[in-house]
């Protein structure tokens, strides 16, 4: 009989909940099962490296598709993380989050299971990959920005702030559909009425928010602050970070819109396409999530519903045919 693979309905309060007394024994799948499904670590099967460790695709016994996060014992991620990214993820479902479909924690090992998302990353599909990929749309990017600022909006109405909103962390499906992935570091605040929570300092360079840098303050919006220089990647096709590290996205981006020049950094191949009411409402949104005050960027709510009115604004005008 196959391994039943479902979700877990309740939490996990402690790491011990892990290794003793485990209530989501459900959730949890067998090493050998994983050694299976991946031709035990095959380096065939490798589709990437992050800081916890390698990725693998898989296919589990029950024909579900997989992408499995093995941590390297080198990995400055451990309990911590792993527990974070199970906790969140039992709590936390919707159609723009990466579903996690269990773990594994046999044998000194620290396993994520996650649904296999075919188009892989945001990022390699903007620059940087030698897959020769097809042009995204800018209607696909919109699409995609939509998708992410749905997942976000949620998750900080669930009092959860992601912590390392970034390219890499958007992942896109079959359907070209966008996933936040990537919750080792997030955070939730205790209570709601809390407005921020004092922590270390944790996140990615060129995305990190110079306000949450300074203080150790983490907001909502912080991811705010990330997921505006995400939309300056989808719109220029380039990193957070240049190779000569002498300037940010994030600074030039805001520069150049401040000069009334933003088209001129616009991706070349999908510029000509994108109409200037739907640049401009883009351009314009993009650069609040970018403000220094954190207090002057908008809701990941507000950032929404401008990205689906850019949308809209990208649409074909139909007009009454004049008999
Ligand atoms: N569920 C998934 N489906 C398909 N590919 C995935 C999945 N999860 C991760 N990947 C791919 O595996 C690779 C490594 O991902 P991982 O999240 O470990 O690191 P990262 O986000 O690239 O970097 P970092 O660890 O610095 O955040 C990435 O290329 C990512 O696209």
């Amino acid at each position: 009989m196959g391994t039943n693979y479902s979700k877990p309905t309740t939490s996990i309060n402690d790491a011990s909940n892990l290794s003793n007394r485990d209530p989501f024994e459900s959730f949890r799948v067998p090493f050998v099962d994983l050694q299976e499904a991946t031709n035990n670590f095959d380096d065939k099967f490798l589709i990437g490296v992050g800081i916890f460790g390698k990725v693998y695709r898989g296919v589990l016994r029950d024909g579900t598709k997989v992408a499995l996060k093995r941590r390297k014992p080198e990995s400055p991620q451990g309990i911590e993380e792993f527990r974070t990214e199970i906790e969140i993820l039992s709590h936390c479902s919707h159609p723009h989050l990466v579903s996690l479909i269990g773990y594994c924690d046999e044998r000194n090992e620290m396993i994520l299971i996650y649904d296999y998302m075919e188009n892989g990353n945001l990022s390699k599909h903007l620059y940087g990959s030698d897959l020769c990929l097809p042009t995204v749309s800018w209607e696909q990017r919109l699409e995609i920005c939509i998708g992410a600022a749905r997942g976000l909006d949620y998750l900080h109405n669930c009092a959860v702030i992601h912590g390392d909103v970034q390219s890499t962390n958007i992942l896109i499906d079959e359907n070209f559909v966008a996933k936040i992935t990537d919750f080792g570091i997030s955070k939730t605040r205790p209570e709601f009425d809390q407005t921020h929570l004092s922590t270390i300092v944790q996140g990615t360079l060129g995305y990190l928010d110079p306000e949450y840098f300074i203080k150790g303050r983490l907001t909502e919006k912080s991811d705010v602050y990330s997921f505006g220089v995400v939309l300056f990647e989808v719109l220029c096709a380039r990193p957070a970070i240049g190779r000569s590290h002498m300037i940010s996205l994030a600074e030039w981006a805001v520069e150049t819109q401040k000069m009334g020049q933003l088209e001129q950094i616009v991706d070349p191949s999908i510029v000509a396409k994108i109409r200037p009411e739907s640049l401009r409402m883009f351009g314009e949104t993009a650069v609040k999530c970018l403000a220094s005050s954190s207090e002057n960027r908008p809701s990941m709510g507000d950032v929404l519903w401008k990205l689906e009115y850019a949308l809209h604004l990208q649409e074909p005008i139909i007009q009454d045919n004049p008999e």
